[in-house]
């Protein structure tokens, strides 16, 4: 094979509670990638169609993963990348972790498998630094493993598997506009008031814990964020009002995706996903942001090859 078409999904980083370790892969957004193997050696990005991104492989994310990848694997040919990007950058739901993902998933199938996501996990996040100025993989290791995933540490890396309730939905919406993630990181606290780190660490337990049973219930306690929230919602428009909104519609929980400015609500059941759609819509459409909503079902698989 010396060519892959792929499917590299948009991703929810922190899930609430989980800033920088905890992330789930959404189905019905993600960009398109073709990775080809070429007689020139290195990293050549040869098309980018969707929004205006460099072209030089050391200023764009799925280059800088490509790069730090073909370092390591050293093959006696190079790759050639096209970037379909439908995840608009900087809107919360992992359009650098899609490139950094993607680039490197590809490759590692034209190479014949030789490394793990594990290790595909760790190449990305050299792309993801460039981005967001710091490397994590909340967004890169749910593009790549699927579900839930639970970074449990960064150096060694160490990623764990959650398993998804099978009727739990995701809605989005997202109000255009752009966070960067770096600035978004740059207005956090350096330290938390330990009650608030206490809150935080329960609340991350029992999630898990209700991912791990099923249990609707306390997956909807478990949603909440006394540490980043404060912080961040004030750069999002009408933030609270569609965190209500989502509420009172039935949503277990919603929260801020990634770094915003996509906010993020999770349901039992495609219904209450598209009620809580329709509720959120209500709180910008009599506003003059210009937004959109989408209802996607947590994605198991992650990465798809498409061709
Ligand atoms: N291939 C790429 N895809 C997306 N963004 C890229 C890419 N290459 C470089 N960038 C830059 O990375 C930034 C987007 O990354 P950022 O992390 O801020 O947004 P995001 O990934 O959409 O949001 P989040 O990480 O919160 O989900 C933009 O400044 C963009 O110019
Ligand atoms: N955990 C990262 C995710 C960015 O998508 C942040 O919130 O800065």
């Amino acid at each position: 094979m010396n060519e892959i078409k792929i499917f590299s999904p948009a991703t929810v980083a922190n899930v609430s509670c989980g800033f920088d370790v905890l992330g789930f892969c959404l189905d019905s957004i993600g960009d398109e990638m073709v990775i080809r193997k070429t007689d020139r050696k290195g990293i050549f990005i040869t098309k980018i169609e969707g929004y205006d991104l460099p072209f030089e492989a050391e200023k764009n994310v799925a280059g800088v993963s490509a790069l730090a990848m073909y370092a390591d694997a050293k093959p006696d040919f190079g790759f050639e990348i096209e970037i379909y990007k439908n995840i608009k950058p900087g809107s919360g739901v992992g359009s650098s972790s899609a490139s950094a993902a993607g680039s490197v998933f590809g490759m590692n199938v034209l190479l014949g498998n030789p490394y793990n996501n594990t290790e595909l996990s760790y190449f990305a996040m050299k792309g993801e630094a460039l981005a967001s100025q710091s490397e994590h993989a909340d967004n890169i290791a749910p593009a790549l493993f699927g579900g839930f995933t639970l970074v449990k540490s960064v150096s060694p890396l160490e990623i764990l598997e959650i398993p998804t309730p099978n009727n739990l939905y995701a809605t989005i919406i997202h109000p255009q506009i752009e966070i960067k993630t770096s600035e978004a990181r740059a207005i956090l606290p350096k330290e938390v008031a330990l009650k608030d780190a206490i809150s935080q660490w329960a609340n991350v337990g029992s999630l898990i814990h209700g991912l791990h049973t099923s249990n609707y219930g306390l997956i909807e306690r478990s949603l909440h964020d006394a540490i980043v929230e404060p912080h961040r919602s004030k750069l999002i428009p009408l933030y609270h009002d569609v965190k209500a909104s989502a509420k009172a519609a039935g949503a277990l929980g919603c929260g801020i995706s990634g770094s915003g400015p996509s906010i993020f609500s999770l349901c039992e059941g495609i219904d209450a996903a598209k009620k809580v759609e329709l509720a959120i819509r209500k709180v910008y459409a009599n506003s003059d942001i210009e937004f959109d909503t989408y209802v996607s079902k947590i994605n198991a698989e992650g990465m798809k090859i498409l061709k």
